[in-house]
């Protein structure tokens, strides 16, 4: 998909062209730019802007179209009256979904325009048009909003006098949330809601998360489903935005952060939890299940206490769900405790011949943990996710030891089916995404509730042949 982005440049490399080519490839896309204005600018402030002629962006508009198929355009600082009537003759010769970003004020608070009036003759032309709240203020004519409900108002009426789709952004107001919400002349299309992450490095945010949207819309033509992706992969850029070390001001935020960021945490987990992986394996009821010399009276302690266990733990993710942060990880810690209500429970019943026992010692002490870190989404996931990753790890050696007429066949071919694989890497990711947006200390908690529960899953499988377990992590 090619990106075309008609904006000024940022030296610093945290907005204007410099962070849309950046989004725009963080987002799959390939970026272009047509430069409008340069400007003098740092982490603190603009101290200097130079505009481009009018004819020579037009120069650079009709070069490019002339060659090179453009799948959308994003529009940001446009500097004056000249440049605006270029751009606006040049779009009327072309047929692109277009995201125009009203860029009037730097985060730093210097001026970008020299007046909001002289980009009416744009927004007709605009397909989504992104302004912050003070840009949705000065483009009708009254004041920046200071709640949600009155920016969703002010957008639907921007949208109404120009026929264009607005994104009303909450980042500016107060309040533990920031909002984006897609508004027609209809009302509220869609809305989808992040935390708000403290940081004082947003700069370049508004320029970042319209090129993303327009790379998203051109990859997926919708408009609704492009801003979920934007705002997911806004929130992650915000949240990694402190690993960068740019300027004293407002820093830039982590373009690159589905690539560069931090060293994986969870790599480093999973090598914290090596020596209680490699106490699992070499378990008895481990290798007598591989083996398939395992009692069935033990086969049985053991399916009916993960049976008790298993709905405690569908209730766990349902909590989990409850307690997600957006759209995505909401449906997937559902549907999980869903599957677990309607598919393994139902594997383990069919192995059981009497009804279910009472919940052990190491059962309850192993739901407990889990309930102790249901307040918190982060803890929660992260105490929630040995249960996926170890059976999925011990999955795979327990399908390859499995043969034909092998007494528990059905049950050693669960855990190693590509759909639990595929679970298992999503619930990695939402941990791994969660702990992005944490602080150290409740890195720290997360990293404690995953090895408690690795602790839990040792202890578990041990139960049936009482072994002692005196493995701790701690
Ligand atoms: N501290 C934050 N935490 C999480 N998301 C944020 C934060 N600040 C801004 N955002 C998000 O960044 C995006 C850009 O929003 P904002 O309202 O800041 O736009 P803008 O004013 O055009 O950007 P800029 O401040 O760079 O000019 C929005 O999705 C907003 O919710
Ligand atoms: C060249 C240019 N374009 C746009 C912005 C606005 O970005 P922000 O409001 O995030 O500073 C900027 N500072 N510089």
């Amino acid at each position: 998909m090619n990106i075309l982005s008609i904006a000024g440049s940022d030296p610093s490399g945290g907005a204007g062209i410099q962070a849309d080519l950046k989004a725009i490839a963080a987002n799959g896309g390939y970026g272009m730019a047509v430069i409008t204005a340069l400007t003098a600018q740092n982490t603190r402030g603009v101290s200097g802007v130079q505009a481009i002629d009018g004819d020579f962006v037009t120069a650079q508009l009709e070069t490019l179209s002339a060659d090179v198929r453009i799948d959308a355009v994003k529009i940001g600082m446009l500097a004056n009256q000249e440049i605006i009537g270029a751009v606006a003759a040049w779009l009327d010769t072309v047929n692109a979904p277009v995201v125009l970003d009203p860029v009037m004020v730097a985060t730093s608070g210097d001026a970008l325009l020299e007046d909001a009036a002289a980009l009416h003759p744009l927004l007709a032309r605009a397909t989504v048009i992104t302004p912050n709240t003070a840009e949705l203020g000065a483009l009708l004519g009254e004041a920046a909003a200071q709640d949600w409900e009155l920016v969703l108002e002010q957008a639907r009426r921007l949208a109404s006098a120009h026929d264009v789709l607005v994104l009303a952004k909450g980042g500016h107001l107060a309040g533990a949330q920031c909002p984006d919400a897609l508004v027609s002349a209809a009302g509220v299309l869609a809305e989808f809601s992040s935390p708000r992450l403290a940081t004082k490095n947003t700069h370049g945010t508004g320029c970042t998360l319209s090129s993303a949207l327009a790379t998203r819309f051109a990859a997926t033509g919708d408009w609704a489903t492009a801003l979920e992706q934007a705002k997911g992969y806004m929130l992650r850029a915000i949240g990694a935005a402190d690993e960068l070390q740019v300027g004293s001001g407002h820093g830039p935020v982590h373009h690159f952060v589905d690539f560069f960021g931090a060293a994986d945490p969870m790599a480093a987990w999973w090598e914290d939890i090596a020596p209680l992986r490699a106490g699992i394996d070499e378990l008895e009821f481990i290798v007598q299940l591989a083996d398939g010399s395992l009692e069935r009276e033990k086969f049985e302690y053991y399916l009916a206490q993960d049976a008790l266990y298993l709905q405690r733990y569908a209730q766990v993710l349902a909590q989990a769900s409850a307690l997600a942060p957006e759209l995505d990880s909401q449906r997937f810690w559902a549907k999980g405790a869903g599957e677990i209500l309607e598919g393994e429970l139902q594997l383990h019943r069919s192995h059981l011949v009497e009804g279910l026992a009472n919940p052990s010692a190491t059962t309850l002490n192993y739901v407990n943990h889990l309930s102790s870190c249901n307040s918190s989404y982060p803890e929660l996931i992260a105490a929630i996710l040995p249960c996926y990753w170890l059976y999925q790890d011990i999955g795979k050696r327990l399908a390859a030891a499995n043969y034909e007429g092998h007494p528990y066949g059905d049950w050693l071919q669960t855990y190693a089916s590509e759909e639990f694989d595929e679970s298992t890497a999503q619930a990695i990711g939402m941990v791994r995404a969660a702990w992005k947006l944490a602080d150290p200390a409740q890195r720290e908690r997360m990293r404690q509730a995953f090895l408690r529960s690795s602790e839990h899953e040792l202890a578990f499988f041990a139960q049936a042949h009482a072994e002692s377990v005196e493995f701790s992590t701690a």
